[in-house]
């Protein structure tokens, strides 16, 4: 049975996102523009091609003429340097890829397919009307949108912003993330760790994900298990004008947990800290200032599935990204037989195989603690039991998630 106490990772994803609109936005050149968002839609500024050109190397022909015998090679066009006269009947101009074609040509002989001698073109093929001609308008006229707001700017959407003449975007503000560690047992890596102390690790899990959503990521450091200290880490990440505060443990309901006070006296309005998630069951959510606050639990595999589910919608939403909350699974099979799962969405660490019959097999790893960082970087998916889901098979469909890496 689904625990109706605690709120359903779709109701919280959707809580996080509701007043997550995007921040300001700024101009870049196109080199500075990988990953950003675009802000605007972007219209071409030009038609691509700008006029009819030829696909190939070879003879730029009327195809009515090919069966009337040799034609007559009277001139070349090359890319950027058109022939300059309309082709006249029985006349061929030599033509190269990207070359313009000439006025009262419809067709391009493949250089393949001729044999010249003697400034005379024979085709050993017919040609077909139209046949390697790229007509002007074929990718982009001018005026049309190319691309929409809201778009990530991968290697496609760059090339095809600088085709469309735009040297420099309007992209959406980064997002600026600060990251805040509580806990006495933590030490930044590097340092010598007292007896029972570890090394504070989720900082670095959280920054990257955050980054490559598009955030700016500011790292505070760790804080102690102390309300006044971690008070100041709060009033640190404010100084920072950080759009979004990520604290990371202190979540639960321990005697040293203790951010939820904290940031209650720093003036947080909590919308909710439970939600039926494992791992992840404790999750802080609430406003601060115009800050949004994002209290991830501490056990480390719990830290970074929240931060894949929550923040990483939360830092597309503020770039203005309309599919932020995207459903993110996809169909696998199981690779071993499951119990009937209890009350909270269960995201289990998976390795990813492929079957005999190329089918994807999604086997979870033997144990599942929400501390087992080992596992979690052997596994290459988290398989996804809905609460209350009953027992599943091996060999049965089930819904994967891929892990970023
Ligand atoms: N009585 C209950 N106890 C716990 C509950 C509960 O519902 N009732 N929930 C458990 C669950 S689920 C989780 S998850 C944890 C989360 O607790 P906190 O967010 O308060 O995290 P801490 O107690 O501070 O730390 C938990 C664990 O993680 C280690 N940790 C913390 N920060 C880091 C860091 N930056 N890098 C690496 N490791 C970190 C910390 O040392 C602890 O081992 O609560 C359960 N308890
Ligand atoms: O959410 Mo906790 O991560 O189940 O250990």
């Amino acid at each position: 049975m689904a625990d109706n106490k605690l709120l359903s990772v779709d109701e919280a994803l959707a809580r996080v996102l509701s007043d997550a609109a995007r921040l300001g936005e700024e101009e870049v050149g196109l080199a500075k523009a990988r990953g950003r968002t675009l802000s605007r839609d972007l219209v071409a500024k030009r038609t691509q091609p700008p006029v009819d050109v030829s696909a190939m190397d070879g003879y730029a022909v009327r195809a009515a003429d090919l069966a009337a015998g040799p034609l007559r090679l009277v001139g070349e066009s090359a890319a950027g340097h058109g022939y300059g006269a309309p082709l006249q009947a029985g006349e061929a101009v030599r033509i190269f890829t990207g070359a313009p074609t000439p006025q009262g040509a419809d067709a391009i002989l493949l250089q393949e397919d001729a044999e010249v001698a003697d400034g005379l073109v024979k085709a050993k093929e017919a040609a077909r009307p139209g046949q390697h001609i790229r007509a002007a308008g074929l990718d982009f006229r001018m005026g049309a949108a190319g691309l929409c707001a809201g778009v990530r700017l991968g290697p496609a959407e760059l090339a095809l912003a600088a085709a469309m003449n735009h040297a420099r975007l309007p992209v959406s503000r980064r997002p600026r993330v600060a990251i805040i560690a509580s806990g006495d047992e933590l030490v930044a890596p590097g340092a010598e760790p007292g007896p029972a102390q570890i090394i504070a690790c989720n900082g670095f899990a959280v920054a990257a994900i955050a980054e490559e959503a598009g955030a700016e990521v500011v790292d505070l450091g760790i804080f102690r298990d102390d309300l006044a200290e971690l008070e100041r880490g709060i009033g640190l990440a404010r100084e920072s004008q950080a759009d979004v505060l990520v604290t990371l443990g202190g979540a639960s309901v321990g005697d040293r947990d203790l951010l939820r006070p904290a940031l209650a006296r720093q003036g947080m309005t909590l919308d909710f800290w439970k939600i039926a998630m494992r791992p992840g069951k404790p999750l802080i959510s609430g406003r601060l200032g115009d800050a949004h606050i994002l209290g991830l639990p501490g056990n480390p595999v719990a830290s970074i599935v929240c931060a894949l589910v929550f923040l990483a919608p939360l830092v597309r939403a503020l770039q203005g990204d309309p599919n932020a909350a995207a459903d993110q699974t996809e169909a696998a099979i199981a690779g071993a037989d499951l119990p009937a799962n209890k009350g909270r969405r269960d995201y289990m660490r998976a390795r990813l195989a492929r079957d005999d019959a190329g089918r994807l097999v999604a086997r979870p790893q033997p144990l599942q603690d929400s501390s087992l960082l080992t596992e979690l970087a052997q596994s290459q998916a988290l398989l996804i039991r809905e609460p209350g889901e009953p027992p599943l098979a091996a060999g049965s469909p089930c819904r994967i998630r891929r892990l970023p890496g």
